[in-house]
């Protein structure tokens, strides 16, 4: 009997294995990162085969899963990508962003990431890379962020020119970057509705004696403040009423869940730069 059991499990066992989606992570030790490698950990159907740190982390060496408050893992925190990956998901610094996407060019990995502070030219470099495997890059992993994209877009066109448009993010004290990646995506989103120009139509806050507000302005102001998320508000003002639109994320879980997701799905793309539209 167990001669025979062994081989069918054995079958099951290769089976699985198989169907797994095999994910690596960049950023693996961080705010992000963290909650990304436990979702993985904790997934029946994907494999979390490489937590990849700085060479100078404090944490190489550790268990992941140990690091990340999952339990044992048997997966170390290291510095190069040794297993097989069927995909890797970053959310780390700029810099570290392109270097991972050229190592998963050279891989054959497919590439998501939440890092944001790209500059253009960090774009252009994934754009190419991009040739080559699929890349899926957003500011934002969230379902709500994602649908507020193209409900501001479409407010912005309907409201018209006599309501001025200003955006407001509140994140935690430790935000590297400002003003946030996804308040840049959505004053993008409005020029794109509107005809706005980005380079000359957005500003980043106001001082000074700076005369009267302009109609053709979208004003971006960043708050830094304690242990915030990640809020996003744009307020479209006119005479006698203002219309706002907000999202709180409540938890990092609900970036770390829609990069996940979106992991699965992009790991079976053939090779283009994509976006979570393409995958929500
Ligand atoms: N797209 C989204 O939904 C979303 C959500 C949250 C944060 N973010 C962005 O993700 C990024 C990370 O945010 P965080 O709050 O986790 O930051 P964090 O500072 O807590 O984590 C970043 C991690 O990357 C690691 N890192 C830095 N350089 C590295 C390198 N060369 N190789 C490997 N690892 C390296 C750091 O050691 C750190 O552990 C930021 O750009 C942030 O704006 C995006
Ligand atoms: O915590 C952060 O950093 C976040 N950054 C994203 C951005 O820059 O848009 C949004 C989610 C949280």
């Amino acid at each position: 009997m167990a001669g025979k059991k062994h081989p069918q499990d054995r079958q099951q066992k290769i089976q699985k294995e198989q169907t797994l989606i095999k994910i690596a992570v960049n950023g693996a030790c961080g705010r992000m990162g963290t909650r990304i490698c436990a979702l993985i950990l904790e997934d029946k159907a994907s494999d979390l085969t490489a937590a990849l740190e700085h060479p100078g982390h404090v944490s190489i060496g550790k268990d992941i899963g140990l690091v990340a408050g999952f339990g044992e893992s048997g997966l170390k925190i290291s510095t190069a990508m040794e297993n097989p990956t069927d995909v890797l998901i970053d959310f780390s610094s700029p810099e570290s962003a392109v270097n991972i996407a050229e190592c998963c060019a050279k891989k054959n990995v497919a590439l998501v990431t939440g890092t944001t502070g790209l500059t253009p030219l960090h774009h252009e470099k994934l754009l190419e890379i991009s040739k080559k495997i699929p890349c899926l890059i957003s500011p934002n992993m969230s379902l709500g962020v994602n649908v507020m994209f193209s409900v501001a877009a479409q407010m912005a066109k309907m409201l018209g020119k006599d309501f001025d448009i200003e955006i407001i993010e509140t994140h935690h004290r430790h935000k590297k970057d400002s003003p946030s990646g996804t308040a840049l995506r959505l004053a993008e989103k409005i020029c794109d509705a509107t005809g706005l120009d980005k380079e000359k139509n957005i500003i980043y806050g106001r001082q000074g004696i700076i005369g009267e507000r302009p109609s053709n302005q979208i004003g971006i102001h960043a708050v830094r403040s304690g242990d915030v998320i990640g809020d996003h508000t744009v307020v479209f003002g006119g005479l006698g009423e203002r219309l706002e639109i907000t999202h709180k994320a409540h938890t990092r879980d609900t970036f770390a869940r829609g990069a996940v997701y979106t992991a699965k799905i992009i790991a079976k793309k053939p090779p283009g730069m994509y976006t979570m539209s393409d995958v929500l």
